[in-house]
């Protein structure tokens, strides 16, 4: 069985984070380890409180895994500090994995800081050389380049400033702009939109989460980088199209994996 390990924070509430990318992982058959940088106590409505795990914990984690056990590919979420941010560069360093998805958790959908702003540096120095792929939504992006992002060329602009940072792709996600959520991929060499269609729902708690864990689980399994952004953005469709109306805010995506083995959707 091919395997995923994810490097994230915990979500008590289940719907983003560690939670989110294990089911994530889980959905597309892979099997799924966790490296916890951080315990959050939250829900589907706020952060309220935030544990960092202690640095040497962080490093004993990521090494009992990879001494043991093969990783096909790795996925990195909330990082919360700059120390965290290089301890688990630094780790990773050591073992080298095949693949890096870094979906560069900034800022929670009721506005908590998931990564201190002086840990941007380190995010940009230490994490995105690393990265196989980097998935920022527009905030994100428009905190890496410092430029605002309105329309589709701009898009273009920051995935450009995003691989001169060291990423070897960007997949850009628009679904913060107005209109469709469209997303765009480059490679380093090539543009490739994909295209989605906006689903009215509060219910998108741990939409980032569960599109950079399901890319990493299609890359552990072989699939090319652009049919693992195709794959994975079909999943993170049903997902949100199903969504669950649990809690008082953002609802969670729903993960559950007859719902995707019966859709018959194609991303273009
Ligand atoms: N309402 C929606 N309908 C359809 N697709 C959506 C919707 N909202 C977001 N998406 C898609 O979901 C994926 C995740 O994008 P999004 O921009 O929501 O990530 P995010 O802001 O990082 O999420 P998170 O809340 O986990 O931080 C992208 O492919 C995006 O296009
Ligand atoms: C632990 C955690 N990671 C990521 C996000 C972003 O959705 C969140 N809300 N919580």
């Amino acid at each position: 069985m091919k395997t995923a390990l994810t490097i994230a924070g915990s979500d008590s509430g289940g719907g983003a984070g560690i939670q989110a990318d294990l089911k994530a992982f889980s959905a597309q058959g892979v099997y799924g380890m966790s490296v916890i940088t951080a315990v959050t106590a939250q829900n589907t409505q706020e952060v309220r409180s935030v544990q960092d795990i202690e640095l040497s914990i962080i490093k004993d984690q990521i090494e009992a895994v990879f001494d043991d056990i093969r990783v096909d590919a790795v996925k990195i979420g909330m990082l919360s500090s700059a120390e965290t941010a290089e301890i688990v560069a630094n780790s990773l360093q050591k073992y080298q994995p095949k693949f890096v998805v870094v979906d560069p958790v900034m800022v929670s959908k009721g506005g908590h800081h998931l990564l201190q702003l002086e840990a941007v540096s380190a995010l940009k120095e230490k994490i995105i050389p690393i990265a196989t792929l980097i998935t920022p939504n527009i905030p994100e992006a428009e905190v890496l380049i410092k430029a605002p992002i309105h329309s589709g060329e701009d898009m273009m602009e920051a995935c450009l400033a995003i691989h001169a940072l060291g990423a070897h792709a960007v997949l850009l996600k628009g679904g913060h702009l107005q209109g469709d959520p469209n997303d765009l991929l480059f490679d380093g060499k090539t543009f490739t939109w994909l295209q989605g269609t906006r689903i009215q729902t509060k219910n998108t708690h741990g939409t980032g989460c569960t599109l950079s864990s399901a890319i990493a689980a299609n890359l552990a399994k072989g699939a090319s980088l652009i049919e693992s952004v195709q794959e994975a953005k079909k999943y993170i469709t049903v997902a949100i199209t199903h969504s669950l109306n649990l809690g008082n805010g953002h609802g969670p995506t729903n993960h559950f994996y007859e719902l995707y083995n019966k859709a018959n959707l194609v991303i273009k």
